[in-house]
């Protein structure tokens, strides 16, 4: 069997050009980046791109989802409500690398109106390499699945 290496991306109109450069970076690491937009500039609506783009990762057509917004915060929220759904928002490369080691995370999501590119990618990478540990995280992961119901 292969490995699911496709990666969701979506954003809304403040993020198009940041999720472009992400979606080349994460080629460029092997990754096949599912770009489902939007690619107008036009004002729209975040909650409907993160539930699109968790969609793909919660029907396990994704491994993993990167979503973008203003600050990251509308579209992690949106993404969240789908079952299944694991997305932090990072400022950091530590709390990325964290949120896939402790939390198993399916999901990233990013502001670009807080982070720019460099930091951006630093902070995909540090998501995308990091391992789930297992152990007593799991334990705490699936009680987050239990209280989902
Ligand atoms: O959490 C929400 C996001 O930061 C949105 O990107 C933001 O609210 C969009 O704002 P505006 O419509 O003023 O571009």
């Amino acid at each position: 069997m292969t490995a699911n290496i496709r990666i969701a991306l979506s954003s809304d109109h403040a993020a198009i050009q940041l999720r472009q450069a992400i979606a080349t970076h994460i080629a460029d690491l092997g990754w096949e980046a599912v770009d489902i937009g939007p690619t107008s500039p036009e004002s729209t609506h975040y909650p409907k791109h993160g539930k699109a783009a968790a969609q793909l990762v919660a029907s396990g057509d994704c491994r993993f989802g990167i979503i973008l917004c203003g600050t990251g915060q509308g579209i992690m929220m949106a993404a969240n409500k789908e079952k299944g759904i694991r997305c932090g928002v990072c400022t950091d490369a530590f709390s990325a690398r964290m949120i896939r080691q402790h939390n198993d995370a399916n999901m990233l999501s990013l502001g670009v109106r807080v982070v720019g590119e460099g930091l951006a990618l630093d902070i995909v990478d540090a998501f995308l390499s990091a391992q789930f540990e297992g152990g007593r995280h799991a334990t705490r992961v699936q009680m987050i699945e239990t209280t989902e119901g």
